[in-house]
């Protein structure tokens, strides 16, 4: 293993992978630490995908440095911390303490920090992180249920959530090459800088950072920072898979637990299209008037040609109405934790095509689904690849997106790529 990498959340580790694939290396996906002695198959890039992003601090630490020890003890050369290209995170953290974590174990003076991923309009200018043409905190990120990001100045953001000192290499320096960068990385450390926000406006600022991130231990960021790594192990862009994918035969479903604005536009697509819809009320959830039994049956119901889509996704308004009932927390555990056992119950019904939205809902429908770890499957849109299984008894296929990627055809896409 040359790169090994941990993931704050489980679309984001799919993202990373699907990034680094196509950079041409053999990258393996495992969903949470793998256990001593685990067989990594050759891989030359290892994501470990954990469910830490919104978790207490001390926990998303204790998870991640067990996955850098795994990785480590597999042979990683470097290692990457991917969090959200939207910085997704409380003040609390969890992205400052577990940098501050890493830095500490590794032993290592300095690291950088770079969520920018041009392809799907997040950029960084002056430190500023900017959604499309949007700052992040004018973006509908400011209304997401469990990191709700009010903060566009990520120097600013990040330092809120650690002591070490934070830096900024500007735009200025990453435009006249990766020498300069290096030159940067150097300043900056003879500053006291321990972590680097590091702007990108676009693919040649990312590939331009990651060249002068080869000798760095740490590199932090999302998945676009990943852009430039695998040419530092000598490794050439691998054209994507063309074609539909031959998945595991079975029905398909989609799930959707994520509140974002493109979601919610998805959504609205495949309603116009004929797709039968389930909303889901969290409400009768909490009161256990609507379970994961009635809303399996529910799609299991559906003509078995049909690709029901079960979601539930609302606007900011009613996910607020919700919180204030039942805490931003509950209400959050409660929605994926039918969604989860609606998944299993699927499965076990026939099941075997599973396209969900949101990263933490993806992360609690793996867990139910019992999979160790996924192969990396054709890209439907920038981030989101089709995957399938590894390690389990009956395979089944995933697309596991990011609430906020994806064009607004994304499910009918993901449907129409299946074989
Ligand atoms: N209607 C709702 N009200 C409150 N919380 C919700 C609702 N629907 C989903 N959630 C919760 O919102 C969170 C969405 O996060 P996530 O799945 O990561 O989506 P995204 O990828 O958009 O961030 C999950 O914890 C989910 O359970
Ligand atoms: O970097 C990104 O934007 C994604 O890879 C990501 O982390 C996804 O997180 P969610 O939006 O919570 O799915």
């Amino acid at each position: 293993m040359l790169l090994g990498a941990i993931a704050d959340d489980l679309t984001g580790a799919t993202d990373l992978a699907l990034m680094l694939s196509r950079g041409g290396m053999r990258t393996l996906q495992t969903i949470g630490t793998p256990p001593p002695g685990f067989n990594f198959g050759g891989a030359d890039a290892v994501v470990v995908a954990l469910k830490s992003r919104t978790v207490a601090a001390d926990l998303a630490v204790a998870d991640t440095l067990k996955a850098a020890a795994a990785l480590q003890a597999g042979g990683a050369k470097q290692l990457f911390f991917k969090y959200c290209s939207t910085f997704d995170s409380t003040p609390a953290g969890n992205i400052g303490p577990v940098i501050e974590a890493l830095l500490n174990t590794l032993d290592v003076p300095f690291a950088i920090a770079c969520p920018s991923f041009p392809a799907n309009g997040r950029s960084l200018y002056k430190g500023h992180l900017f959604v499309g043409d949007s700052l992040l905190s004018e973006s509908p990120m400011r209304d997401h249920p469990l990191t709700p990001m009010t903060d566009a100045n990520i120097v600013r953001v990040l330092q809120r959530q650690t002591d070490l000192k934070v830096g900024l290499i500007g735009h200025e320096t990453v435009s006249r090459g990766a020498s300069a960068v290096e030159a940067g990385f150097a300043g900056a450390t003879r500053d006291g800088v321990r972590i680097a926000v590091v702007d990108a406006i676009d693919d040649t600022d990312l590939r331009t950072i990651g060249r002068a991130a080869r000798s760095l231990q740490l590199i932090t960021g999302g998945s676009g920072i990943a852009l430039g790594l695998p040419e530092n192990f000598g490794f050439q862009p691998k054209s994507p898979m063309q074609g539909r994918y031959a998945a595991p035969h079975g029905r398909t479903v989609v799930i959707a637990g994520s509140c974002s604005a493109a979601t919610r536009r998805q959504i609205a697509v495949a309603r116009e299209a004929g797709i039968p819809l389930k909303k889901l009320d969290v409400l009768a959830m909490a009161q256990g008037k609507l379970d994961a039994n009635q809303i399996a049956s529910w799609a299991c119901d559906q003509h078995p040609d049909a690709t029901p889509l079960i979601y539930s996704s609302a606007e900011p308004a009613d996910v607020r109405a919700a919180q204030d009932e039942l805490g931003r927390e509950r209400a959050g555990t409660i929605v994926e934790e039918v969604l989860a056992a609606t998944a299993s119950r699927l499965e076990t019904r026939g099941f075997s095509r599973f396209i969900v939205a949101g990263g933490e809902t993806s992360g609690a429908v793996a867990a139910a689904l019992q999979i160790p770890a996924v192969e990396i499957g054709p890209e439907i849109d920038p981030g989101v690849p089709w995957t399938r299984s590894l390690g389990r008894d009956r395979p089944v296929a995933l697309a596991l997106k990011s609430g906020n990627f994806g064009a607004d055809d994304f499910f009918l896409k993901a449907r129409d790529l299946l074989l």
